[in-house]
């Protein structure tokens, strides 16, 4: 096997021929792998659909076909051990574990259907003229730089108002969100270099995260307060409310800004992609599906094993983590036709950007929205948006995405 992967034998009682497991040594967080990941994800899913990375002592699945069904069965691939690296039942995570995030049926549904209710359709509804007034604000600001960073004039300023707006944090002090957010998607991946780093400057971001996410700090017509509300009708404790306003700034801030820049790197480095959707705004929305499908924020993240269990004829034991390949799902030639090209024309839905299952993500339509109209915004009022020098990745354990786009943006 050419791939660099040795073979292991699993020993199995009853003597049958047991399928081997393919390892990797290689390590999926490092700087080079994170550049450009992708080849290496085609000789994960070509080796089998269950693979092992020996660095991290973790099985993994790479295949399309096998992170859908570690997914969908939840009772049998947990998340209560944590959806890092590290095993919550083995070792103390450095945060108090979020109660829907790192949860398990029976506890999960309940809190996860108060986010549900919040995060409505009727609720958006109301959200959306603003967030289209602000697009068009952050827009015509790049257009009237002429040379401006697609990720700080757009991809990260436009979420860390509309979105930490709406909901109600104040405005003093969102410096602290993005350092706060790379410490929490570093912390799924190993405790590297990397981790420590963050960790070891966090102090006050720590501080600040923690005085936000209580009752007083909070504007009453945000989707904090009414976190707080269901506290008052008894639905959650007073802390269960203030761990959910955190969960709602851990996830729905670093994610939807990472997709943004994505977004706008793939526009800029496709000029015929960015043609069809400058002449027709309406393909916003398909777009972004395909933003999500071809460079997903998400790269990777776990489960564990509850039980013994078999996942395509491999047998895998209890307490085991699974590394969940959710880009390379989303990149699998075994469900998508041609998945290296960026192709905004293509029935990208059904990717896995946003999971799948009882843990899908549960502001994915928020996400979607702050997407579509910043895309649509964008095609409605610019020309031309051309790179204006190479992008800088942002290098994380978890999400990737882009720290620096210089662009070259024409009026329409
Ligand atoms: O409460 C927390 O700390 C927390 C909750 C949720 C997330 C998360 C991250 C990515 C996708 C979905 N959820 C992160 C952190």
């Amino acid at each position: 096997m050419d791939s660099g992967a040795e073979l292991f034998d699993q020993a199995t009682p009853h003597g049958s021929q047991p399928p081997t497991v393919p390892v990797f040594g290689v390590d999926p967080y490092a700087d080079d792998f994170l550049t450009d990941p992708y080849a290496d994800y085609e000789a994960f899913r070509d080796a089998g659909p269950v693979i092992r990375l020996s660095r991290y002592n973790a099985y993994a699945v790479a295949r399309h076909e096998q992170v859908q069904a570690v997914l969908t069965q939840p009772d049998i691939f947990c998340s209560s051990a944590g959806i890092g690296l590290t095993n919550f039942k083995k070792e103390k995570s450095w945060r108090t574990p979020s109660i829907i995030l790192e949860a398990d049926p029976p506890d999960h549904g309940p809190k996860r259907r108060i986010l549900t209710r919040i995060l409505s359709p009727a609720a958006l509804k109301k959200l959306r003229e603003e967030f289209e007034r602000q697009a068009a604000f952050f827009v015509d600001r790049m257009i009237e730089k002429g040379t401006c960073d697609g990720i700080k004039d757009l991809a990260e300023a436009y979420p860390l108002k509309v979105f930490a707006d709406a909901v109600g944090i104040p405005a003093e002090g969102r410096e602290h969100l993005l350092p706060y957010g790379d410490l929490v998607f570093n912390a799924f991946g190993p405790i590297n270099e990397r981790f420590e780093k963050r960790m070891a400057s966090a102090g006050a971001t720590m501080e600040w995260i923690k005085t936000i996410c209580s009752r007083e700090a909070l504007t009453p017509d945000g989707f904090g307060s009414q976190l707080y509300a269901a506290a008052d009708a008894g639905d959650l404790t007073e802390d269960e409310a203030a761990l959910l306003v955190r969960t709602m700034l851990s996830a729905g801030l670093d994610t939807t800004i990472f997709t943004l820049g994505n977004a706008v790197v793939a526009l800029a480095r496709h000029p015929e992609q960015w043609a069809l959707l400058r002449d027709d705004p309406s393909l916003a929305r398909a777009a972004l599906e395909e933003v999500m499908r071809y460079e997903s924020t998400f790269q990777s993240f776990y489960r564990t094993t509850t039980q013994p269990t078999e996942l395509a004829g491999v047998r895998i034991e209890a307490e085991q983590k699974i590394w969940v390949g959710i880009a390379s799902a989303n990149r699998d030639p075994r469900r998508w036709e041609d998945p290296t090209r960026f192709d905004i024309l293509r029935r990208a839905s059904g990717n896995l950007a946003f999971g799948t299952g009882i843990h899908g993500c549960v502001g994915q339509m928020i996400a979607r929205m702050e997407g579509e109209i910043v895309l649509r915004t964008l095609a409605e009022r610019v020309a031309e948006l051309v790179p204006a020098g190479p992008p800088t990745i942002h290098f994380n354990n978890t999400v990737r995405g882009f720290s620096a786009m210089p662009l070259t943006v024409t009026a329409k």
